[in-house]
């Protein structure tokens, strides 16, 4: 959810809500509207007790709101509301209870809230991400599914391991920057299956286009929490009221969305109408939609969507590498039971390939207890309901927030023996054992569930099989001969990451070394 991507728990943890001068002005609204939603008989979902007019506003956490959700959820239960501002949040803490409203109620619960800021200055919110539920939504998601359902995932498979091995080459050739060499893998993964662009190197213009888009998102900080979001009727004023860079932010917000989306597409377009472009989404849905007279129907859906690989695939990706080569560091006892298995598969004499996904179930546990370790989205998404439902016994009316407390689910004790720890064993158990599965969790829902799953899940396994295969990883050593460990807290953002670290990344053996130049000369490298 890279760039696109806005996490629930930023809608309302904003430093303006406390602005008396707002409140007085919208207080009158919000006591009719406290008036009219307390005469509901069902029981809302329990909650912290809510203030007049400001409900719950004054305890929700601006900085890691996953803990103040995790003991909502130890004081009410797998289902927790609370009201801010007059809006409505209901938070599931357990698997079962987002699974049986978000995904088999998914009709009810799969439009997102409005961010109005966002929406009345530009147009971000075609991105499939932002799109609300409605036929728009399922043209896109129709184009995004052609691109990365597991069939094409499979089909792209070859394109991936390349640029697995890619960058391994930079890891070795370049030195140990993981962060870029990794956001440079998922980007070029993307750039080719979206637009079928070859990334050469880190000063790609793609990459950059795409890079700023998700930046200029960040640059709005708390996105979803500035005043003209809580009360839309304040976007009338002009932008300069928030302050004399705002206009400018705004404008970069605007320009990128348009750079990212709607100018690579039309550079394809292009391309493709003159013979020139490779293969990839974008050409293949010119094709599919283009009519009798040459225009192409569905254009805005076409470059939104397939922009959209980007902004939401890039980020998530790329934290989850990174929150793993932190747990390498931390974990060198799980690093090394995962080489032992690819040394008994691989003998010192090849690199790992998709092939071998079945003989190398470690690491497909070590991919799995990443995504629950650090799942870069521990709040979850937030979805909005359509329609009142009742749910065991409590009443979520429409235009309620959802969200899951990935968090929680991921660490309950109950499920997995050592919650706290990086412990890839808890995946390597018997089918009949086998605890709550991550992916069930961190990419969703019903509808609104990642596409971009399948894709996810090739480029991490061979990016961890490959990484593990040529390199010991270890902690640099500081003046005293120390490890110099890493921080495994998170940084807060619209999707979360890891504080950067560094790594010393060790060649193996002359066997690994060699099969990787050996495959780099056959490309001409
Ligand atoms: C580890 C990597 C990833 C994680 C943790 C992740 C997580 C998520 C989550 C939590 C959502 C919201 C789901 C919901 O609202 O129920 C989402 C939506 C989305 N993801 Fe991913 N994602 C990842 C990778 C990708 C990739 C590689 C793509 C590329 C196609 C992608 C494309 C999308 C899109 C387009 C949406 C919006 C779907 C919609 O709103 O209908 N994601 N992702």
């Amino acid at each position: 959810m890279a760039g696109g991507g806005i996490p629930s728990e930023l809608l309302f943890g904003n430093p303006w809500i406390g602005l008396g001068s707002v409140l007085a002005c919208l207080g009158l609204w919000l006591v009719l509207r406290n008036v009219f939603s307390s005469s509901q008989s069902i029981p809302y979902p329990p909650g912290p007790r809510a203030l007049p007019l400001i409900g719950n506003a004054h305890e929700m956490p601006t900085k890691h709101p996953w803990i103040k959700y995790t003991e909502w959820a130890k004081t009410y239960g797998d289902v927790v509301g609370v009201k801010i501002l007059g809006k409505r949040l209901v938070i599931f803490n357990s698997y079962q209870a987002a699974k049986e409203v978000l995904d088999k109620k998914s009709s009810i619960f799969s439009s997102r809230p409005r961010l109005p800021l966002v929406d009345m200055n530009s147009d971000w919110s075609l991105s499939l991400l932002l799109l609300p539920y409605g036929s728009d939504f399922q043209t896109s998601r129709k184009f995004m599914n052609s691109a990365v359902n597991p069939n094409a995932v499979r089909e792209a498979q070859p394109a991936i391991q390349e640029q697995a091995r890619v960058m391994l080459y930079r890891l070795w050739k370049e030195g140990p920057q993981f962060h870029q060499h990794n956001l440079l893998m998922q980007g070029s993964v993307i750039l080719k299956l979206a637009y079928g662009h070859e990334v050469l190197g880190h000063d790609d213009e793609w990459i950059q286009v795409s890079e700023r888009g998700g930046e200029s998102m960040e640059d709005l900080g708390t996105v979803g929490g500035h005043p003209v979001d809580l009360f839309p009727i304040l976007g009338k004023l002009p932008l300069w009221v928030w302050g004399s860079k705002f206009p400018k932010t705004m404008q970069s917000v605007k320009d990128s969305g348009i750079n990212m989306h709607v100018k690579t597409y039309e550079t394809v377009k292009d391309r493709h109408a003159k013979g020139l472009a490779a293969p990839s989404m974008a050409t293949r849905l010119i094709d599919e939609n283009m009519q009798k007279d040459g225009s192409v129907a569905n254009e805005q859906a076409i470059a939104w969507s397939a922009g959209s690989i980007y902004s939401a695939g890039s980020d998530t990706t790329t934290s989850t590498l990174d929150f793993f080569l932190i747990a390498m560091l931390l974990y060198p006892e799980a690093q090394k039971k995962a080489q032992v298995e690819l040394d008994k598969v691989l003998q010192h004499e090849r690199l790992p390939t998709f092939e071998e996904m079945e003989s190398l179930p470690y690491i497909t546990a070590i991919v799995k207890e990443t995504l629950r370790w650090r799942p870069v989205s521990p709040a979850g998404f937030p979805h909005l309901s359509t329609q009142d439902i009742t749910y065991n016994g409590m009443f979520i009316p429409a235009g309620t927030m959802a969200i899951w407390n990935s968090w929680y689910i991921l660490h309950d004790p109950k499920e997995y023996s050592y919650p706290e720890q990086f412990y890839p064993e808890h995946f390597v158990v018997p089918a009949e054992k086998q605890p709550l599965d991550p992916e069930d969790v961190i990419f969703g829902f019903g509808r609104r569930v990642c596409p971009g799953r399948h894709l996810a899940r090739s480029s991490l396994w061979i990016a961890v099989a490959s990484l593990l295969t040529l390199f010991d990883i270890s902690c640099p050593l500081d003046e005293e001969g120390k490890p110099t460990k890493p921080d495994t807290d998170y940084i807060d953002g619209l999707v979360s990451h890891p504080k950067p670290c560094k790594a010393v990344f060790k060649p193996r053996s002359d066997g690994y070394l060699k099969a990787l130049m050996q495959e780099r000369e056959s490309k001409g490298v």
